[in-house]
């Protein structure tokens, strides 16, 4: 069974409540139909039900056994409101401003993951990443004990070459636009428990990228990924985990055995932790298009509930693919 299909299966067995609030989007609305009849999950579309219908309609699609809420005619609405405005009290707002808030979809799905009424979201077929997340920070906040939410995305090569029979994590090509130390530290943490939980890596060996290896370029952006490969070790006892590295080093074994001589991790990493968004954001997308890999993401790392993200350039395929993870990450934290 490939990688997919066992995440599928690890789904189907205990199917959770997933939100899917971009019931404008074509995609979603096959995607939702996809995910019920595959058994992956219970489906809440939000929007107008009339719409909805009406799309699902003109799609040929069937809207069996899927919830519809329309967050302009719930009856929750003001006990959401007040919630919110519970929830964003030290930031000043109001019932009032919470329930404008609450309008679009991306909030008031967050809430519903919040308040249990869902057990994960995904969007971002038709929003940007940054809509996405904002709502997701600010309502569901980080696990406990993480001050960094970040995200990875499942790569799954053509062929097995490299990685863990061709499937390996990137990280973080999604939220944070430049990390500090720390900050790529712990991404290189959370991205090795991803690596394990999601795409079943057994040993993630977790290569920290530059465009230097082991000092072979001297520049403040080589010293950063130094420091954050310092901390990771020095923070992580059992991450197996070394940098700095050039993308070759990283997973050439012959390039990592003579740039990095000595490295157990050099040639054979299976978790690559990108120095900053442009290069991780423009690294997935160029493996994706051009080599063919299947780019399943960005999942959410260090968030209480799951909340997943996708590129808008999605396939149905995809969501109900992101929708899987989600699915499995919410039984994990039950
Ligand atoms: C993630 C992102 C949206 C946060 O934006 P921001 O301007 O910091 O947003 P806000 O200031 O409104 O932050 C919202 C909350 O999230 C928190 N936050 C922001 N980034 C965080 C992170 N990485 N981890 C944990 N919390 C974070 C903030 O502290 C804030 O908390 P508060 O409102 O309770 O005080 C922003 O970093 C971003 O746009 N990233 C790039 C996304 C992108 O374009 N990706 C490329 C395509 S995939
Ligand atoms: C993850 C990502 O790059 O998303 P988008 O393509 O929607 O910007």
């Amino acid at each position: 069974m490939n990688l997919l299909d066992q995440i599928k299966a690890r789904a189907k067995a205990n199917p959770q409540t997933i939100v899917l609030p971009e019931s404008e989007d074509e995609r979603t609305i096959k995607a939702a139909e996809a995910i019920i009849k595959e058994g992956i999950a219970k489906v809440t579309l939000l929007g107008n039900v009339d719409t909805v219908k009406t799309s699902a309609a003109s799609l040929g699609v069937s809207l069996d056994g899927i919830g519809i809420v329309d967050p302009a005619t719930t009856d929750k609405m003001t006990e959401y409101a007040e919630k919110l405005a519970e929830i964003r009290k030290s930031k000043g707002m109001t019932a009032d401003e919470a329930k404008a808030l609450l309008l679009n979809p991306l909030y008031f799905g967050a809430m519903m993951v919040k308040l249990g009424e869902a057990d994960g979201m995904v969007a971002g077929a038709i929003n940007t990443t940054g809509d996405v997340l904002r709502p997701a920070l600010q309502i569901i906040k980080t696990s406990p004990g993480i001050s960094t939410v970040s995200s990875c995305f499942v790569m799954i090569m053509p062929t097995a070459e490299y990685g863990q029979e061709g499937v390996m994590i990137f990280a973080d090509c999604a939220v944070n636009p430049n990390p500090n130390a720390e900050q790529m530290a712990e991404i290189a943490y959370a991205s090795a428990q991803s690596a394990k939980s999601i795409a079943n890596i057994t040993e993630p060996k977790v290569g920290m990228l530059s465009f230097s290896t082991k000092g072979s370029a001297k520049h403040e952006l080589v010293s950063k990924v130094q420091e954050a490969t310092k901390i990771a070790k020095e923070r992580y006892a059992d991450l197996v985990v070394d940098g700095e590295f050039q993308a070759d080093a990283a997973i050439v074994a012959k390039v990592g055995a003579s740039k990095a001589p000595g490295s157990e991790v050099a040639g054979k990493c299976n978790v690559l932790v990108f120095p900053d968004l442009q290069a991780g954001n423009i690294g997935y997308k160029l493996v994706q298009r051009l080599a063919g890999a299947e780019a399943i993401g960005p999942v959410l790392q260090g968030i209480a509930k799951p909340v997943n993200d996708l590129s808008r350039g999605c396939s149905v395929e995809d969501i109900v693919n992101v929708t899987a993870i989600t699915v499995c990450q919410a039984q994990a934290t039950k």
